[in-house]
């Protein structure tokens, strides 16, 4: 039986209880209504009471809504010391007694109070009279409007509004096209509450102005003279009111439905013939669904282009952006301090969770909360110290200072991690959001990476991989000069994800911009990027190259990042060959080819034994040549010396043969992936025998000795804080750097 979302039974008996008890007054007044005063319906009196209820708590609610829903995206979005002093002056008026809440009221309105006797001498008098019961009910009802606001803000994802920033929208307009349409439900429900609590509103109201009558001072006053028959009638107007409430609020709901069912067909309109008039583009990104509705299917058909198409005919200018970025910030337990220089057209940022990758994407599209660095770049200018001008942050595109100019006029396209789409937008309507948005350009993409049928459609009904696609078509929308891809792959399945790599190596061939993609998974630097900054710990441990780096990693570490298999720490020995191991745990050494090694790894022979350095075996070029255990027998005949169990001394040569016990194995489409123990180091080799290994196996391995690479190790710590000079050039590493002569530590 499908599992229906219930609550337990003893909560589900708590709620009825509460709900019979509400309910309850009403059904125990029932058996009164033979015995109600009718008369009192034609009392004008009774609607010139609710008049002033109902009037005074709509303009009331006006005056609330006006106030509150502000105040609330306010208290939602800050949490300094003033934003705590309000939120506690918004709920004061809750714990009041609404007595005591009229009393205040009177200091402040009454006759003799300064406020009131300013507006008595205008000619308003505020108390006892229409006004004042307007200001009573605004006191009173206000803090349940501001307080659903504030929740409703505070539900929505901020990075919406960041991305909304970095389409070129201004504050007003992010506030008036995402934050408010999508709280508009949650503060809608506050001015309701607000209203009805108006109306209901008795206390204060009857401190500040006993005349007019408001209905529920007119229900005091009808009970005191004639009892509790009269009461029933009274009820009346407030049940209409509460009906006609209900009714409003279902067609609003409705009509603002319609309303965005006729946007995002007007949105799709737009687009549709946009495309007609401009020239569409020579090959996909991705075939359009055939099944047009199925969301699935869309991703299932995402296939890149030919390579041959002409594809990077679109791009007419694909030279890279000279970047010049350096980075600060501080989270408590967490400092970011990072210097990039690049003019790769395609960057990759690799790095393990948590290492400051979204945080350095989100600074340089101006998203990050940046106070403390204007601050401190603010202090500099006026003292004109550059040491002080150093804590601050350097954003320069081309030259162009960016760091000081606000994110929606960087013209930086960002697509997040969770691709922050707005969930009350059609895809059509996102992508044309952007003050600037090209439509032409919309639908060009949009048919490109196979959305153009479900441009109707909000991210909703939309799968990942479209949604993905559609943040990308967003990104695309405007002109910018760089696009910020935070784990553009992440949220994907791996045969999507790589049909997605493949898309957007074609993308990245036909835009003129450069592309920054930020992933912890090494295979999107190796497929999207041309150059790649290897980060750890809000710090760069290697920049260069994407081939260098994952050729020569700078470090173990930049290697355990990159997953750079059989990249060992190694010594050199006094004549010269890469040794590691001891007598105890067995010694292994090898004679390679001197142009294998980078300079610095072939140091002096004095120097030799603290020389660190790294030695990468590629595993292709490690084959396993015999199996000694279970059954010792020969796999392929070689002239080299066999390997044996003792120090292993090998001349140049093309294969080296050394001792190995296989410490791990796991199957392969081809046959088995071996972890093998050599000495004290591990390497990992491929097996394509037709015998099956098995752990605890004794093989002989042959290394192909031309193929090593011996470079020097920087030390792990000399990374961070290296120049990118130096992390480019590992050899530049072998000594620690040293720190940059103005480096200050990060605000
Ligand atoms: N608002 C915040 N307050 C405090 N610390 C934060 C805040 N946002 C991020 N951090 C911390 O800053 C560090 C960097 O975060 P960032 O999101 O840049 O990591 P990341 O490398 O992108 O990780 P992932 O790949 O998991 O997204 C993390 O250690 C994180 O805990």
């Amino acid at each position: 039986m499908p599992t229906r979302p219930g609550l337990p039974r003893a909560l589900r008996a708590l709620a009825v209880l509460l709900a019979a008890y509400l309910l309850a007054p009403l059904l125990a007044a029932l058996p009164a209504l033979g015995s109600a005063d009718w008369h009192v319906l034609s009392d004008r009196a009774l609607w010139q009471a609710a008049l002033v209820s109902f009037g005074g708590a709509t303009l009331a609610t006006v005056l609330i809504a006006l106030g509150g829903v502000p105040l609330g995206y306010y208290l939602a979005r800050h949490t300094g010391a003033l934003a705590r002093t309000l939120a506690f002056i918004v709920q004061a008026p809750l714990a009041l007694p609404p007595l005591v809440s009229g009393v205040l009221l009177l200091f402040l309105i009454g006759p003799y109070a300064p406020l009131g006797t300013l507006f008595s001498d205008a000619g308003l008098q505020l108390t006892d009279a229409f006004a004042g019961v307007v200001l009573a009910q605004v006191f009173v009802a206000a803090p349940f409007a501001v307080i659903a606001a504030r929740s409703a803000f505070a539900a929505l994802d901020p990075g919406l509004e960041e991305v909304a920033a970095t389409l070129g929208l201004r504050p007003a307009q992010r506030f008036m096209k995402v934050a408010l349409p999508l709280a508009a439900r949650g503060i809608a429900a506050g001015l309701l509450l607000a209203w009805l609590r108006a109306i209901g509103e008795f206390g204060a109201t009857v401190m500040v102005a006993y005349h007019p009558y408001s209905l529920p001072v007119f229900t005091f006053v009808s009970f005191g003279s004639q009892g509790l028959d009269a009461m029933l009638p009274v009820l009346l107007p407030t049940l209409l009111a509460t009906l006609a409430v209900v009714a409003l609020a279902a067609g609003v709901q409705s009509a603002n439905l319609r309303r965005s069912g006729r946007g995002a067909r007007l949105a799709r309109q737009r687009l549709m013939d946009a495309e007609i008039d401009a020239e569409v583009d020579a090959a996909p990104l991705a075939d359009p669904p055939s099944n047009k509705g199925a969301a699935t299917d869309a991703d299932a058909q995402l296939t890149p282009a030919s390579p041959n198409s002409d594809a990077g005919a679109a791009a007419p200018d694909h030279r890279a952006a000279s970047l010049q970025l350096r980075l600060r910030h501080r989270y408590p337990g967490f400092a970011l301090d990072v210097s990039i220089t690049s003019n790769a057209r395609r960057l990759a940022i690799v790095g393990p969770s948590g290492c400051g990758k979204s945080l350095s994407l989100k600074l340089v599209a101006g998203v990050a909360p940046q106070r403390a660095d204007r601050r401190a770049l603010r202090r500099a200018h006026r003292r004109r110290r550059t040491a002080d001008v150093d804590a601050a942050n350097l954003i320069r595109i081309d030259g162009v200072a960016l760091e000081q100019v606000n994110a929606e006029a960087r013209r930086i396209a960002y697509v997040p991690q969770n691709y922050a789409l707005f969930p009350h937008l059609s895809l059509a309507e996102q992508c044309l959001l952007a003050p600037d948005a090209d439509a032409g350009k919309v639908a060009r993409w949009a048919k490109a990476l196979g959305l153009d049928t479900l441009l109707e459609r909000r991210p909703a009904a939309l799968s990942l991989g479209q949604q993905q696609r559609a943040a990308l078509v967003r990104a695309l929308a405007r002109p910018s000069r760089l696009i910020l891809l935070d784990e553009p792959c992440s949220a994907l399945d791996t045969p999507l994800r790589s049909q997605l790599r493949r898309a957007l190596r074609e993308l990245q061939t036909r835009i003129d911009a450069t592309t920054i993609v930020v992933s912890h998974d090494p295979q999107d630097a190796l497929e999207l990027a041309d150059e790649i900054v290897v980060m750890d710990a809000g710090r760069v441990l290697q920049q260069g190259r994407t081939a260098d780096v994952l050729r020569r990693p700078a470090t173990l570490s930049v290697a355990r990042l990159l997953d750079v298999r059989n990249v060992l720490p190694v010594r050199r020995t006094a004549d010269g060959a890469i040794a590691w191991g001891n007598q105890s745990d067995g010694h292994v050494a090898l004679r390679m080819p001197t142009d294998r090694m980078l300079p610095g790894a072939t140091a002096p022979a004095e120097q030799a034994e603290q020389a660190d350095c790294l030695l990468r075996i590629p595993t292709d070029a490690v084959h396993v040549v015999a199996i000694a255990t279970p059954e010792p027998r020969s796999l392929r005949t070689d002239t080299s010396p066999a390997a044996s169990d003792g120090p292993t001394e090998v001349a140049p040569q093309a294969h080296a043969h050394l001792s190995a016990l296989v410490e791990s194995v796991y199957p392969t489409a081809d046959g088995q992936w071996l972890r093998c123990a050599v000495g004290d180091r591990t390497l990992e080799c491929a097996y394509r025998g037709t015998s099956t290994v098995a752990a605890g196996a004794r093989l002989t391995l042959a290394i192909d000795v031309a193929r090593l690479d011996c470079w020097p190790a920087a030390h792990e710590a000399a990374t961070a804080g290296a120049t990118p000079a130096q992390v480019a050039n590992p050899a530049a590493l072998a000594t620690p750097a040293a720190p940059p002569a103005r480096a200050r530590a990060p605000t």
